[in-house]
């Protein structure tokens, strides 16, 4: 006799949804006849990656979770593109806006949520969109062809995500959020003004503390006003605010709602055989917008439906992971500090990593990681168990990531621990893979599993189980570090296919190393671009395509738009003619505001986009290059020419080298120093090459920096004459161009390379003629960015004038 099967009805064909559908098949794959309704035209796929599709690191048919073989296989029947409109909890029937009713004993209501749209005055304007779906993504692809400047408002996860994805698309975008400091619901704020500065350094824009009043254009939006009377520019809007449980259905049918579906333990709304999961459903006041509880609650879900036994769902720890490329943060459990609650914090400047742990009675509440997010997922694990952290060293405990042996921790865990939160996978499983499908790569597991395809937040511990189940076999530093995700190529590969094979474009390089991403992203191409021009600086055309917005405009932007000049002051030495005709030139702008720099140079800081050519044309000096990863400045003391503690001529040497390297393009911004004596009045010491005038010579100090990652630079050699500096200056950052990879200041690049290793080089005469030679050839061929623009219609019309937008 053949069991009649339960009708188990799903609505919202969704990440939560079928993934419990998907726990209970495997459960019982008999019990019921499964029908499952989604309003969206896809089969399942996983919304997390719409961030890599947007930022061009994946296609679309690269996010199908389960395409429809799995639900034919599976004898699910599925209708897609149709949206459930009533339900009638007293007869069990559901009813779609295409007319279709269909009856159920049990209903699985997982209907997502709403993004939040801030009714404001021209919300309803074209161009004003919210960041939720396949068809969303497309629509932005779609817009940033054809418009260059994008506002997002909101700067959460969401909104982070969707500027680094306008950026990869070409486009220009201000980040506009509410308070100052971004990522508050997840990070504290020395972490926060850690992820700003990143990610301005990427080249998004960010406008604090402003609150958006309306949105102006006509048919479509050309601006964003704020309260404050500014007005931002744009032609495409996103909202990025929060998301609202969509309730809409159960509302109507009257399941009780607040905000959003309530549920119990189980997931049980209060109507018969009617159950609530995933973003919708509202459980212990809480309604989750994580993937991680969602899944949890599924697990509780289907085990309940199969008749397995199943202890009840008791809420979620959260943890976020920002999936943005060059950027590491983690954020979990209850991070802020609170009546009761310790922290341990380690801030390691020089490597720009900041770690933080919140303690409450002897355990662990939460964690913020930024710079360094490998123990994300064992701090986790420890939060999760409530370990009890009073017996342990405390900075052992932030700094110790693999706890003793890196298989240790995952040892310890049960086979049913989830390690991938975003995908679900479990420690049991990922074992098995390894041992039955011989898997020796954190790559090939996620192949396999899926572990590891949507945040990495668990990349650590899945290199953890390889090394557990695979013991001394596992080379973990097999994974090589690639110049981004659009290519397996490392840096060195790269440079090297561009000598061997004469390679002379971005997109050749793309074509014959089989790029993944046709059209590459804001990490590669800037990083080819430099590599071509470093390898062949005589002929290679400069691609000002793949630079970054500041080095196109040879201005730095500013959060406002404007712009901000500094002229080239040699030396940081200039004189009453100079002065006078910048200060013509900056009451003829209407600059509002002229600074001095760090470097000792004077900034004109407000300028207007269309008043760039024209008062680079009065100033009638060089680009100073602030904005390039370029020699910026020589900053210089006054010397032996004044000083009485001087033993050598500073001012002169400074000037010299600046107009020496000037225009000179390196893999990172760099900067020097010059000093009279030992008194380092121009701080040599924190320079990516400091020089200081000592009895009988000159010491040369490599690798310092002042910045974020702040290092005292490493004595490189000692030189007896004004003309040794500059050949072994030359032979130094010529050294640095050809080896240093794309982005690396020249204090990581010694600390890779090693200060013997880069002496070694410098102090061989062969070596260092041969790269002075090299480095002559790239200083023979540069030219004033300013001065181009003066003398091109066409870079002004392209660059610098004021295009209607619409
Ligand atoms: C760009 C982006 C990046 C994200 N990144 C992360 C991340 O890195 N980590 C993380 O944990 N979370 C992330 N999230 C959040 C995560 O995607 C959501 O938490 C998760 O998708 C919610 O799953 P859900 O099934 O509850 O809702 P959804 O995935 O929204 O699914 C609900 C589905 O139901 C359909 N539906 C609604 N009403 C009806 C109806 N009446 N009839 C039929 N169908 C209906 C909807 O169209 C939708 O397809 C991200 C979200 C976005 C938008
Ligand atoms: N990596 C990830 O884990 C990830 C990525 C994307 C989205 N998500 C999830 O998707 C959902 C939506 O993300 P979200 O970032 O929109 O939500 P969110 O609620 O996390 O963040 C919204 C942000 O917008 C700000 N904001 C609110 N009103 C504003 C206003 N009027 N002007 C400017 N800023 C304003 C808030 O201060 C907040 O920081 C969340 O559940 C999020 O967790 C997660
Ligand atoms: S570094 Fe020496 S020479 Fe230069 S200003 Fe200071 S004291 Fe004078
Ligand atoms: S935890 Fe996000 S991919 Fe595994």
């Amino acid at each position: 006799m053949t069991v009649k099967k339960e009708k188990l009805v799903l609505v919202g064909n969704g990440m939560a949804g079928v993934n419990a559908v998907e726990h209970l098949l495997k459960l019982t794959p008999d019990k019921y006849e499964v029908t499952i309704f989604g309003s969206e035209p896809h089969p399942n796929y996983n919304r997390i990656l719409l961030s890599y599709v947007l930022a061009g690191d994946s296609k679309v048919e690269d996010i199908v979770i389960h395409p429809y073989e799995w639900y034919a296989n599976n004898h699910i029947t599925l209708h897609t593109n149709q949206t459930i409109t009533d339900i009638d909890t007293a007869a069990q029937t559901v009813t779609s806006d295409k007319g279709l009713t269909v009856s159920y004993d049990k209903l699985i209501l997982a209907t997502g949520s709403n993004p939040f749209m801030i009714p404001m005055p021209g919300a309803d304007k074209e161009g004003v969109m919210a960041y939720r779906t396949i068809r969303d993504c497309e629509i932005m692809i779609e817009s940033a062809k054809k418009y260059k400047k994008a506002i997002v408002i909101g700067g959460g996860l969401l909104g982070l995500e969707a500027a680094r994805g306008f950026l990869n698309l070409g486009m220009k975008v201000d980040v506009v959020h509410i308070v100052d400091t971004i990522m508050e619901r997840q990070l504290d704020r020395t972490a926060s003004k850690m992820l700003q500065a990143a990610l301005e350094e990427q080249g998004i824009n960010f406008l604090l503390e402003k609150q958006s009043a309306e949105i102006v254009g006509d048919k479509r939006v050309t601006g964003l006003k704020f309260k404050d009377g500014t007005v931002a520019e744009a032609n495409l809007i996103v909202m990025a605010v929060g998301i609202r449980p969509n309730v809409e259905l159960a509302k109507k049918a009257g399941v009780e709602c607040n905000p959003g579906i309530i549920v119990n333990d189980y997931l049980q709304t209060s109507a018969p055989n009617v159950y609530a999961v995933g973003e919708c459903a509202m459980h212990r006041g809480i309604a989750y917008g994580l993937v991680a509880p969602l899944y949890e609650q599924g697990a509780v879900l289907a085990k309940h439906l199969a008749g397995v036994e199943t202890g009840p769902y008791e809420g979620s720890i959260l943890y976020t992971k920002l999936k943005v490329s060059g950027v590491d943060v983690f954020s979990g459990g209850q991070f802020g500090d609170a009546e009761g609650t310790k922290a341990i914090r380690i801030h390691d400047e020089f490597t720009g990593v900041y770690k933080k742990v919140v303690i409450k009675d002897n355990k662990i509440i939460g964690a913020v990681l930024f710079g360094d997010t490998a123990d994300g997922t064992r701090l986790m694990q420890m939060i999760r168990e409530e370990t009890d952290v009073s017996g342990l060293e405390k900075t052992a405990i932030l700094t110790d990531s693999s706890g003793g042996g890196a298989a240790s921790g995952v040892a310890d865990m049960k086979d049913d621990a989830i390690i991938c939160g975003c995908n679900g996978v479990t420690k049991g499983t990922i074992c098995s893979v390894i041992k039955d499908q011989g898997l020796t790569t954190v790559d090939e597991v996620k192949n396999c599993t899926t572990a590891s395809r949507s945040c990495g937040g668990c990349k650590p511990l899945v290199s953890d189980l390889l090394a557990f189940t695979l013991g001394a076999s596992y080379d973990k530093n097999a994974a090589k570090e690639t110049i981004c995700a659009c290519t397996d190529h490392t840096r060195d590969e790269v440079v090297t296919a561009i000598r061997e094979k004469g390679l002379s474009h971005v997109r050749e390089v793309m074509n014959v190393l089989g790029w993944k991403n046709d059209e590459g992203c804001s990490k590669c191409r800037p990083a080819l671009n430099y590599y071509l021009g470093m390898v062949s600086p005589d002929t290679y055309k400069d691609d000002s395509t793949s630079r970054f917005v500041n080095e196109r405009m040879h201005a730095n932007i500013q959060k406002d738009g404007t712009y901000s000049v500094v002229p080239r002051i040699y030396g940081g030495v200039t004189n009453p003619t100079e002065l006078k005709r910048i200060a013509e030139v900056a009451e003829q702008f209407n600059v509002p505001t002229v600074k001095f720099t760090g470097g000792q140079r004077l900034d004109l800081l407000g300028v207007k986009k269309e008043d760039l050519t024209a008062m680079w044309e009065a100033l009638d000096m060089p680009s100073g290059y602030a904005y390039g990863k370029a020699l910026r400045t020589v900053k210089t003391c006054v010397g032996e020419t004044f000083c009485r503690f001087g033993t050598g001529d500073a001012m002169g040497v400074g000037i010299e080298l600046e107009k020496r390297f000037e225009r000179l393009n390196t893999p990172a911004k760099v900067k020097l120093a010059v000093s009279g004596c030992p008194r380092n009045c121009a701080e040599s010491g924190i320079k990516d090459l400091g020089i200081v005038s000592v009895d009988g010579g000159w010491e040369l100090y490599a690798g310092g920096n002042g910045g974020v990652k702040v290092r005292v630079g490493d004595l490189l050699t000692t030189v007896k004459t004004e003309q040794d500096i500059i050949e072994y200056t030359e032979a130094y950052l010529q050294y640095y161009r050809e080896t240093g990879k794309y982005g690396e200041r020249t204090s990581e690049w010694v600390h890779r390379l090693g200060i013997e290793h880069i002496r070694d080089v410098v102090e061989n005469e062969e070596e260092r003629k041969q790269l002075c030679a090299r480095m002559d050839l790239a200083l023979s061929v540069t030219k004033d960015p300013w001065k181009q623009a003066i003398d091109s219609k066409k870079i002004q019309r392209d660059l610098y004038e004021v295009v209607e937008l619409n």
